[in-house]
């Protein structure tokens, strides 16, 4: 039996980080995301615009040098930065307080070396998607990468993927061993997403909505959770507060919600919860 909670505002409406008078963009902490290729940039950008959103204060897209005229003409507050080798991306990555890694990455090994790269420096991870899915049948090799600073972010699938069977003792009980064998903070997405912590605390998330389940939904969530870890949020405490807040965004929106939705909701969520 796990002791679970329902992930409810009280938890953490403390914790959430709010600028002091003299505070400067630096200091409301530095988020990147990775993109994937030319034709593969919008999710990057989703996770980029969400995290900003949320207060982080400044965000950088990593990206393939293919993508970064594509990005770079799409996006304003959002900074972009490309590189050519995994030495590079980390270079790019160690000033950073946390990297989004995995929405729309590809499943390919550039995508494992980037991964590498970027959990070989200080920053902590938002390991999403194909960053997931590529550890598929070894999971191992994934979790050797992570530590306590770092969140995994599966929908039941990527989850499936990477711990075969372990779905049937019950979502909860699934996330709770999924975070003890990993190491991390596990994000197990659906109707109820499932946060659990690698030292046992869960939490159980209900104020879902069926509008969430729109392509890069998910990717808006990994960009809310890394924009409140970069704000000096402990993983656990950010990824509750991000998928509260995910949740509300999405019911506000009602009928007709698409991903770039998600993001435009957060100033009144927040607004609310301050
Ligand atoms: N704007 C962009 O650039 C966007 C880019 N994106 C990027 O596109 C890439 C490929 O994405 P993807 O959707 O094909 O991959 P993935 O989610 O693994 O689905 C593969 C199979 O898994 C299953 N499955 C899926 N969800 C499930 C669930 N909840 N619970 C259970 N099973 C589930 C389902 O299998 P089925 O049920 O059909 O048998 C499905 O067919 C990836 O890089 C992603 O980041 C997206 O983020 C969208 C926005
Ligand atoms: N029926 C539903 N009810 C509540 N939330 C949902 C539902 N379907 C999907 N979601 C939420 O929407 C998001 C979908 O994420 P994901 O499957 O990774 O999408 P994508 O890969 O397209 O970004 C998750 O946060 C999940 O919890």
């Amino acid at each position: 039996m796990t002791a679970s909670a329902s992930n409810d505002p009280a938890l953490w409406r403390g914790l959430l980080p709010w600028p002091g008078a003299d505070t400067h963009k630096h200091q409301r902490g530095r988020l990147g995301v990775v993109s994937g290729g030319r034709l593969n940039t919008g999710a990057a950008r989703l996770a980029a615009r969400a995290g900003l959103r949320v207060g982080a204060g400044l965000v950088r897209i990593l990206c393939p040098p293919d993508a970064g005229p594509v990005i770079a003409a799409a996006v304003e507050a959002v900074m972009v930065s490309d590189f050519e080798t995994p030495e590079a991306l980390a270079d790019l990555a160690g000033p950073l307080d946390c990297v989004v890694i995995g929405p729309a990455a590809g499943l390919t090994e550039a995508t494992e070396r980037n991964l590498a790269a970027v959990a070989g420096t200080e920053a902590a991870l938002v390991v999403d998607a194909d960053a997931l899915t590529l550890f598929k049948g070894r999971a191992g090799d994934l979790f050797a990468m992570l530590d306590d600073r770092d969140v995994m972010t599966p929908h039941e699938g990527e989850f499936e993927r990477l711990f075969p069977g372990l779905l049937a003792e019950g979502r909860e009980a699934a996330a709770v061993e999924a975070a003890r064998a990993s190491g991390a903070t596990v994000v197990l997405k659906g109707r109820e997403t499932v946060i659990a912590g690698p030292d046992g605390r869960v939490r159980v998330n209900r104020n879902g909505t069926p509008w969430l389940a729109t392509a890069g939904s998910g990717d808006v969530l990994a960009g809310l959770i890394g924009g409140l870890i970069v704000q000096g949020m402990e993983p656990f405490e950010a990824a509750s507060a991000a998928v509260w807040m995910h949740a509300d965004a999405g019911g506000r929106f009602g009928p007709g919600l698409i991903a770039e939705d998600l993001p435009e909701q957060i100033p009144a969520v927040l607004a609310d919860l301050r």
